[in-house]
């Protein structure tokens, strides 16, 4: 197993609820636009306090509000990979990619600088700043900050939809590579059902519930 959810979201005046328990590698979270998809995952994150139920990551307890369990964000171990890059524009793209590694314990990093550079094929930018990078390797960049900074498994919401159809296609081949020889638990919210169809070995469609 690797995600168990069983969660109500009260965001505004928005009703969210999502139940699935998945096994291991990439999830997808499909459904209509409004219905819920980055709210879920800002719930894992820790970003967005769920009402009631339990999120649970492999072995780990993430919250459980009948335990009284809600571990802080950065206790969660979750590399975060938005559909912007979010890169801090007034660093290099080395100093993007330790942020999360600096602020990792050090018993928590599985991955060092040039190893993330080279699996991304980003170590010819490191000098660089994000203004002057491409949208593929902007996003190459975010992945390498989420890979870095130790993370037990993965939070994608609609990482490729900002980019043109080729560089669609190196990036998904790079979330490929994670999945299967990473083997880290990926939680991925798309529109594209083509996206979702390549990329996922679960598919779970949140569906609209009555305020
Ligand atoms: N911080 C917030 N305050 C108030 N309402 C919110 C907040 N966050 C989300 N919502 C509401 O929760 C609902 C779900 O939004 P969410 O962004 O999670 O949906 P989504 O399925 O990811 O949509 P999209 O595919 O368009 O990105 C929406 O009605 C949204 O307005």
């Amino acid at each position: 197993m690797s995600f168990d959810l069983d969660l109500v979201l009260r965001p505004g005046t928005a009703h969210i609820e999502a139940r699935f328990s998945v096994g291991s590698g990439l999830t997808a979270l499909f459904g209509p636009s409004g219905v819920g998809k980055s709210s879920v995952l800002n719930a894992v994150a820790g970003l967005l306090r769920p009402t009631s139920g339990h999120i649970r990551v492999g072995e780990d307890v993430l919250f459980d509000s009948a335990a009284r369990i809600s571990l802080k964000p950065e206790r969660r171990a979750c590399g975060y990979v938005f559909q912007d890059s979010r890169l801090f524009p007034h660093r290099s793209v080395r100093d993007n990619l330790l942020y999360g590694f600096r602020r990792a314990p050090a018993a928590r990093r599985w991955m060092a600088l040039e190893e993330a550079a080279d699996f991304l094929g980003i170590a010819h930018l490191l000098a660089r700043m994000p203004r002057t990078l491409s949208g593929g390797e902007m996003q190459r960049v975010a992945i390498g900050r989420a890979l870095l900074s130790g993370p037990r498994f993965l939070l994608m919401d609609e990482p490729l939809s900002s980019l043109d159809e080729d560089r669609r296609g190196d990036i998904m081949a790079v979330i490929e590579r994670i999945r299967d020889d990473l083997a880290l638990p990926i939680l991925y919210v798309s529109h594209d059902r083509r996206e979702v169809d390549r990329l996922a070995d679960h598919v779970v469609t949140l569906d609209r519930h009555a305020g």
